[in-house]
């Protein structure tokens, strides 16, 4: 039997177990891993080295590397985090709706783990906690599979973790990795319909695309952010200058980065000449439409494919638009229903922008990397959905939970 099948076939067995825990014996377990990870520091940062040794062996983008990179200070944010959850309600055994029938039955609808959810996601060591302390919150199993870029980190981490709740009410094998990192093992889980309740995969195009196209277990997408900002012709150019400034180079390597800038025409010929000199000076790397690259011979013109693409990095593409319209009708083209974000004081162009953009979040006046479990208040996330089925957004605890509704009676038959 494979290492997949094994942990998985594990998985099944323990979740039937964790749907009755209760919130106290679960926040036990995630008190007893925040501290066992800051325990366990030394050989976390020791594994983590070798990831890095070998990703700058592999000549891995400087982007991915810091990505990877777990240091004390990124171990006390983890801890911190774990800690953050359980101070959050636990949603599993919530009433959402109460019926009582003329007949006498009383129909209760109640918050229930989904059971076993298997994930694969990007070389972020952060990511195997945050998975881990989210499904346990909500009384699932998990199944990891982690980049092979970040084995050794997932590794120690996953052991750090089933030391933990080896002291606790907990199975260890409520969080069990799959250490074969081998693109073969991610395919086995695609099928595991029998004993994985979800899929959820975190990454690029190709790997949803993958998944879509060959997954039998219900799939739980995330996606690509290729992220856009439109500024309209009332924005603000302070506001303007900050907002792009951190949507753009805050953190490169992130989903939620900005990608393409919009520029409304009447906006671009008041202040193109200073804010395009602007960006630049912040070490942007400018691909331009042709209008903005006559004022600009220097910069890089674009072509139909920069507009699709997430460069995850300090590059930008820059077109111009006529109008709101315009704005809108190219996002819904271009965007992958991320994050998206409008600059403008015209409260109504706001509205029609979060109304008509089809995305997951749609901000005004804001950053679009603020789509961000943490930044949302459910403490993580298991990653951003960008489809509209179940959940959509950064998933918190309510989004790994379903629903099953408790039927009592006294005796009643249907007539
Ligand atoms: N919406 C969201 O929540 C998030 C979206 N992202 C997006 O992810 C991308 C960056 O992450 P990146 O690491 O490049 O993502 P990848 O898709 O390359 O890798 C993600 C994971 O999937 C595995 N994988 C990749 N392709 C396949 C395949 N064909 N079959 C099986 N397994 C596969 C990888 O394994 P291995 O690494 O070993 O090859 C890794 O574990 C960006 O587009 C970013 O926007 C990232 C995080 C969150
Ligand atoms: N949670 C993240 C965004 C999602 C994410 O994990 O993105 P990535 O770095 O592409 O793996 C953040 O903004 O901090």
């Amino acid at each position: 039997m494979s290492e997949v099948l094994i942990k998985a076939k594990k998985a099944k067995e323990i979740s039937y177990q964790l749907i009755s825990k209760t919130t106290d014996e679960k926040n036990k377990a995630l008190f007893a891993i925040a501290h066992q990870l800051l325990e366990d520091e030394k050989d976390i940062l020791a594994e983590n080295a070798k990831d890095l040794q070998l990703g700058m062996e592999k000549g891995l983008d400087s982007s991915v590397l810091d990505r990877i990179k777990l240091d004390s200070q990124r171990l006390k944010t983890i801890h911190h985090a774990v800690l953050d959850l359980i101070e959050l309600n636990d949603p599993i055994g919530e009433k959402l709706d109460v019926i009582q029938k003329e007949n006498g039955l009383e129909i209760i609808k109640k918050r229930v783990p989904l059971g076993v959810i298997g994930i694969i996601y990007e070389a972020r060591p952060n990511v195997t906690v945050d998975a881990a302390s989210l499904t346990l919150k909500t009384g699932n199993a998990v199944i990891l599979r982690g980049s092979s870029s970040a084995k050794y980190s997932n590794s120690v981490l996953v052991k750090s973790i089933q030391k933990a709740l080896r002291t606790t009410t907990i199975p260890p094998e409520a969080v069990q990795l799959i250490e074969d990192t081998s693109r073969e093992t991610a395919s086995e889980l695609f099928v595991l319909k029998e004993y994985l309740d979800v899929l959820i995969p975190r990454g690029s195009k190709a790997l949803i695309d993958t998944v879509v196209a060959n997954a039998t277990v219900p799939v739980l997408e995330t996606g690509a952010g290729n992220c856009h900002i439109f500024i309209d012709e009332s924005a603000d150019l302070v506001m303007a200058k900050n907002i792009v400034k951190n949507a753009k180079t805050q953190r490169t390597s992130v989903c939620n980065a900005t990608e393409s800038l919009l520029i409304h025409s009447n906006w671009y010929e008041k202040y193109g000449t200073q804010f395009i000199p602007y960006l630049i000076g912040e070490g942007i790397q400018l691909i331009v439409d042709d209008e903005i690259s006559q004022a600009f011979p220097e910069l890089q013109v674009a072509t139909v494919e920069d507009w699709a693409t997430e460069y995850l990095a300090m590059t930008l593409s820059v077109k111009l638009v006529q109008d709101l319209s315009d704005s809108i009708e190219h996002i819904n083209k271009y965007g992958t229903n991320h994050s998206e974000a409008i600059i403008t004081k015209d409260e109504n162009n706001a509205q029609i922008f979060q109304t008509k953009v089809d995305a997951a979040a749609v901000y005004h006046n804001a950053s679009t990397r603020f789509t961000d479990g943490f930044e949302f208040g459910y403490s993580a996330e298991i990653g951003i959905s960008t489809q509209k089925l179940h959940a959509r957004g950064p998933m918190g605890l309510e989004a790994l939970s379903s629903t099953k509704y408790v039927i009592n009676g006294s005796g009643q038959i249907r007539k």
